[in-house]
């Protein structure tokens, strides 16, 4: 899961896009990158570490000029070296720069065609510098020499045609505009908004409403899916719908975990919709437990507070803060590695005592994926005092790997992959595991849409909507992106980088 950002202005946008990425942190923790063009020059900076890590003043003041893409990234295809991290370039026709939420799920293929068919080079493992030249490559064959705003909208018709799996992404076409558009499923988010200044309307384009909220961006609407966003240099906004088979399907798990609680999805609140499933998690405890013995709500920070709080006013029991989050640690989940994922959360969540000494607790997380965090916390209620620990998951069991820009490929790290609820209990050690069911999930996040019909909800169900996922497929991603696999991989760390400013 990455965060874009996109700005057309009338003054710098070096600025701004860095503060973007602050804001979408939560979104990739491993990388971050930032191109800007100045009269048609482009520059850029891109580097592994976080944004406020990556940036110094000096390569600050470099990056130049009014218009701009900007990435943070949580790999899920390639390896975690610099050469990956994004915006990707390629000079090719008129200059692009490209960069992507999502994961292609025919990148082998599309490979294959570019080398063999489009005589194009790709220098990297990632699955976004090869989307990059598939737009390049149908931009190219075009055969213009002065572009139109249409002829780009054509090249994201031909990037539908051959591309599968979730891709929403900024392009930045050098001197003339920037380009925003989503896979026709629209599984990954992305909005656009606009502002006044004093020389006209600013535009941008995020990943998530809260970047423009932060901003002073007004929220126009999200990318729908298959939709193309084209905002000239000069401040002039199109839109077009480039796909034939439009299927809206966005992914149930930004609203679950990925997104902020602030931010706006597809027209759904996602702090609403994690109340909503707290409601309906707190309604299913009162059905299946009546005669339950909690005395006390205590989320695990920070992600499920907002479906906790909900939990304890239905259940009619006290909410408290036994757990503190050291500020300075970032998301577990994301983080490459089981070592550094199990050792983090102890570094970043400690009990107080008190809340749990005697007490019947039930703790609350949005979801239990590999189970890191759920294992280690019950010990810490059970070594802080708690009589009994009940667990409650604001998701159902995530059994089956993610394929559209999660990363959990392999089913045998998931601790719910063949294993019932009560094995899952015992593994993590809790007195009582309460899942999510999986409809009451779609109705808590699709009340707030009744437009949408369904949601990717592939690592719950099993059912992937891209149609091409099938055993082998599968059997594939989890050899190659298994955690040992990755560190291998990544201890290697082999690409270096084509084009960097120091
Ligand atoms: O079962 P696991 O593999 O541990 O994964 C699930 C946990 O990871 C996430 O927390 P994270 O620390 O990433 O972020 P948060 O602070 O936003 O909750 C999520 O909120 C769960 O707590
Ligand atoms: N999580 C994402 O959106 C990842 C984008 C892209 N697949 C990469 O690995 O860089
Ligand atoms: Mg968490």
């Amino acid at each position: 899961m990455c965060g874009i950002a996109a700005i057309v202005s009338h003054q710098a946008v070096n600025q701004e896009l860095y503060d973007a990425l602050t804001v979408l942190q939560h979104r990739g923790q491993d990388a971050a990158g930032i191109v800007t063009c100045e009269k048609g020059r482009l520059h850029l900076r891109k580097d592994t570490g976080l944004t406020r890590d990556v940036f110094t003043n000096a390569q600050m003041m470099k990056l130049r000029g009014n218009m701009g893409i900007a990435h943070v990234r949580y790999p899920t295809a390639g390896c975690t070296s610099s050469a990956e991290a994004q915006p990707f370039y390629v000079n090719s026709p008129f200059g692009l720069t490209l960069a992507h939420n999502g994961n292609l799920t025919n990148t082998e293929e599309l490979k294959e065609a570019l080398f063999v068919q489009d005589q194009r080079h790709i220098n990297t493992d990632s699955d976004s510098e090869v989307l990059l030249n598939v737009f390049a490559h149908e931009l190219q064959s075009l055969g213009k020499l002065h572009l139109s705003v249409n002829d780009v909208f054509e090249a994201v018709k031909g990037v539908h045609r051959r591309c599968r799996g979730a891709y929403a992404v900024v392009v930045m076409i050098a001197g003339f505009g920037i380009l925003g558009f989503r896979d026709p499923h629209g599984i990954r988010p992305i909005v656009y908004g606009q502002r006044q200044s004093e020389s006209g309307t600013e535009f941008m384009i995020a990943s998530e409403s809260v970047a423009l909220d932060v901003l002073g961006f007004e929220l126009i609407s999200d990318v729908a899916a298959g939709e193309a966003v084209f905002i000239e240099e000069s401040g002039v906004l199109h839109t077009r719908q480039c796909a034939e088979n439009v299927d809206h399907c966005p992914c149930i798990f930004e609203y679950v975990y990925f997104a902020r609680p602030d931010s706006i999805i597809d027209n759904i609140s996602v702090y609403k919709a994690r109340l909503r499933m707290g409601t309906k998690l707190a309604e299913k405890i009162q059905r299946e437990w009546p005669d339950n013995d909690i005395d006390v709500v205590i989320p695990i920070p920070d992600t499920s507070r907002t479906a906790a709080l909900q939990m304890a006013y239905i259940l009619g029991v006290k909410f408290r803060e036994g757990f503190i989050k050291n500020r300075y640690i970032g998301r577990t989940f994301i983080m490459p590695g089981q070592k550094m994922r199990e050792k983090s959360v102890r570094q970043k969540l400690n009990a107080i005592g008190l809340e749990f000494e005697g007490k019947n607790v039930l703790l609350v997380d949005d979801s239990v994926v590999r189970g890191t965090t759920s294992e280690q916390i019950i010990q810490m209620a059970r070594d802080a005092g708690a009589k009994k620990v009940y667990f409650a998951s604001a998701a159902p069991p995530v059994r089956y790997p993610n394929v559209y820009g999660i990363d959990m490929p392999a089913a045998h790290e998931l601790i719910a992959h063949n294993r019932t609820e009560d094995e899952v209990s015992a593994a993590i050690g809790a007195d009582r595991l309460i899942y999510q069911d999986l409809d009451d999930l779609i109705a808590a996040v699709g009340k707030g849409n009744p437009n949408i019909s369904h949601f990717d909800t592939s690592c719950f169900s099993n059912e992937y909507i891209t149609g091409d996922i099938d055993d082998d497929y599968l059997e594939r991603i989890e050899a190659l992106r298994n955690d040992d696999a990755q560190s291998e991989r990544n201890s290697e760390n082999f690409i270096v980088e084509m084009q960097n400013c120091d």
